[in-house]
């Protein structure tokens, strides 16, 4: 199965990042999210970004309008009749993914693949919400997409060997390295990064050390290039917190338990960068 034409639902961070990696290898690619207003504001920062590599030199005027005629905003799930594949990139919550892949498995034509960016919500599940079972399967990206070269295929039990071939022949085509995980709470990067970056905020909370001192002893110590709580800052804070409690659901083990100080940083909107406060203060 040939793949063309791709929707990202959801143009968030991680949405946006990912529909600009489909264009830019030629795909087709429409971005979608609940409101115009949020799809426009993220063809505008795609748009920007693209032009500063052209200021830089290091993309052609006439590439970067070449990117631009393969995105295409949309604001409706029936946008998706035409596509091979849907890679959704929307909230973190298992209430809203399922309700979308439900939808989308009623309008996407029968061959095409719904994929999910989810970091941790269970894509055997997900596939559950469908009557696709076998056309379903975890796409994950990491955060920037454009720096960050791995991209894991999560498994579901129904996933099939051809889904899994063909999203993975598309997963290099973006020139990323692609690993496989079985369906597993966090999978592979999440199941280890995200308690550790807990464990960061515990420290900081029982005042062992501050936030300064927390990130340079884990940048310095561990040879980490950002440390636990300035990446968690850039991850946005709800979803940290989101993937502990997945984490904590699935295992039921106390070792996964949601920081107290997250989860307050969270009930204050204080979701890092893209809010302006997180564990530092961006404005
Ligand atoms: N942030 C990260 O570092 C990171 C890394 C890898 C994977 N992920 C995963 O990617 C997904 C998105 O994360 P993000 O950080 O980009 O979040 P985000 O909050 O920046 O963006 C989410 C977007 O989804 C949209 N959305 C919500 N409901 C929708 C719906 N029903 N239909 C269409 N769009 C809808 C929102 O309006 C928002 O624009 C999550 O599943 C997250 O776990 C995040």
């Amino acid at each position: 199965m040939e793949i063309k034409n791709v929707m990202v639902v959801g143009a968030g961070q991680m949405g946006g990042g990912i529909a600009q990696a489909f264009a830019e290898a030629g795909y087709n690619v429409k971005l979608n999210d609940i409101k115009q207003e949020f799809v426009d504001n993220r063809l505008e920062i795609i748009s920007k970004g693209l032009q500063h590599q052209v200021e830089k030199g290091r993309l052609e005027q006439q590439e970067f309008e070449e990117i631009m005629t393969h995105l295409t905003p949309s604001v409706s799930y029936d946008d998706a009749a035409d596509i091979d594949l849907v890679v959704e990139a929307a909230t973190e919550n298992e209430k809203i993914k399922l309700s979308i892949f439900k939808e989308l498995d009623e309008v996407a034509p029968k061959e095409a693949i719904l994929a999910s960016n989810t970091s941790s919500i269970s894509i055997t599940k997900i596939a559950g919400a469908t009557k696709r079972h076998t056309q379903v399967i975890g796409l994950h990206f990491f955060n920037p997409v454009h720096a960050m070269k791995l991209i894991e295929l999560n498994i579901g039990l129904t996933t099939s060997q051809e889904t899994i071939q063909v999203v993975q022949k598309v997963g290099e085509s973006l020139d990323k390295t692609v690993i496989m995980a079985k369906d597993s709470a966090g999978f592979v990067v999440n199941r280890i990064l995200i308690p550790m970056i807990n464990e960061g905020i515990c420290v900081l909370e029982e005042g062992i050390a501050s936030a300064e001192q927390v990130d340079e002893a884990m940048r310095l110590g561990s040879n980490v290039p950002m440390g636990p709580l300035e990446l968690a800052d850039f991850i946005g804070l709800d979803v940290v917190l989101s993937i502990m409690q997945t984490l904590s659901a699935n295992f039921g083990d106390t070792k996964y338990r949601p920081a107290p100080l997250l989860v307050k940083h969270v009930e204050a909107g204080m979701l890092g960068r893209k809010t302006g406060h997180g564990f530092y203060n961006y404005e």
